[in-house]
């Protein structure tokens, strides 16, 4: 395994810098002294056309990179637009660790998604869960584009001894997060609805589904610590699970933000918008036995996200 935290001058591509993983990573990174990160945005790079990224791995030749590009969304974006899930997942990763493969990368970590497990997976999931079983059907399309992502990674390490791995992070949140009223997850759609009803004076605020669902939510800065650990210290076949095992229920979720943004009406639960996978919390021992543990509590974590909120909304 190649020393990825030794040279603070190697050559990094970060894909998808912009967004609420790819942003917390290249912080993660400049405070570590990194000096040479490679960054391109959507429109300068368009990671879905094949010879546009094999000509930018051929001129760039980074030594590591971290794919954190991809179509993302919440459960209704997931289930209206499966076909965008399905076939822009496939082909950004497609090119990118192809072309990182044949340019001669070092190691390349491909992020995926807990919704890559059976919806019925014995809880806490363990990595071994993978492909035992359906899937949760408002987000197939997704988990099938991410499975797929896995088994490349593990293909090309088996066939090449090419180091490619693949960490499965729980639901994530923090600064620089997707807001969109619909198509955001479950955190950020409640902060917006919250802070929207707090400043006009609404008496209510509608939550999607029953809130039983149980979710287990990790700070973005914390995802982004473990994705340098495993850069620096893992190096094998089987994905990785990061998660918190901080686990709430839509419910509290929603009472907890609706107390951080400080919304003083009632909740209204609309029953017609689907609940998705009843619970998923994922065991995260085997990179808790390499040596990492999460340290930003959920209710710090929101306190944060929603001062950068504020701040967000004023620029
Ligand atoms: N958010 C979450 O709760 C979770 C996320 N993950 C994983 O983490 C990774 C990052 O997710 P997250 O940061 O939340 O997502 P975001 O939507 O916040 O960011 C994704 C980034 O990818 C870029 N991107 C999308 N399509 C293309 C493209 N065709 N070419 C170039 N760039 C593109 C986006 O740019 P632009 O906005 O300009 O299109 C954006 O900067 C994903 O792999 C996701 O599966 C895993 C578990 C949970
Ligand atoms: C990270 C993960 O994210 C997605 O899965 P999900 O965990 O189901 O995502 P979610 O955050 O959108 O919803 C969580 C729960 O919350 C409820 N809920 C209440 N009110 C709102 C609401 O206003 N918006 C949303 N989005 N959900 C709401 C909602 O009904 C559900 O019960 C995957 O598609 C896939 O992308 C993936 O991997």
């Amino acid at each position: 395994m190649d020393p990825f935290l030794a040279n603070k001058t190697s050559k990094i591509y970060v894909a998808g810098h912009r967004g609420l993983v790819g942003s917390a990573i290249v912080k993660k990174l400049q405070q570590l002294g990194f000096t040479n990160l490679i960054l391109k945005t959507h429109k300068e790079l368009d990671l879905t056309r094949q010879s546009d990224v094999e000509s930018f791995f051929a001129a760039e030749k980074p030594e590591f990179v971290i794919l954190a590009a991809a179509k993302v969304g919440g459960i209704h974006a997931n289930n209206t637009y499966p076909a965008e899930f399905i076939s822009i997942n496939l082909q950004i990763q497609t090119n990118v660790i192809h072309s990182s493969y044949i340019n001669g990368v070092k190691k390349i970590l491909f992020l995926g998604s807990s919704c890559i497990y059976p919806k019925m997976a014995p809880q806490p999931i363990t990595e071994e869960a993978l492909l035992t079983g359906p899937l949760e059907p408002t987000n197939e399309w997704y988990a099938v584009a991410k499975i797929a992502g896995i088994k490349m990674c593990q293909a090309y390490r088996l066939q090449y001894n090419w180091d490619a791995i693949s960490g499965m992070p729980t639901n994530l949140y923090g600064p620089n997060d997707n807001f969109h009223p619909e198509n955001s997850h479950v955190l950020p759609a409640l902060m917006r609805r919250f802070h929207e009803a707090k400043v006009s004076g609404a008496k209510e605020v509608v939550v999607w589904g029953t809130g039983s669902p149980l979710r287990e939510f990790l700070h973005v800065d914390d995802l982004a610590d473990a994705v340098v650990f495993m850069m620096e210290k893992y190096s094998g076949l089987v994905h990785i699970n990061v998660g918190s095992g901080q686990e709430v229920t839509i419910k509290e979720l929603a009472e907890l933000v609706k107390e951080v943004v400080g919304f003083e009406g009632e909740l209204v639960w609309d029953a017609t918008k689907p609940d998705g996978t009843p619970r998923k919390l994922m065991d995260s021992s085997k990179l808790a036995d390499l040596g990492w543990v999460p340290k930003v509590s959920l209710k710090d974590g929101l306190v944060d996200t929603y001062k950068w909120y504020v701040e967000y909304l004023k620029q």
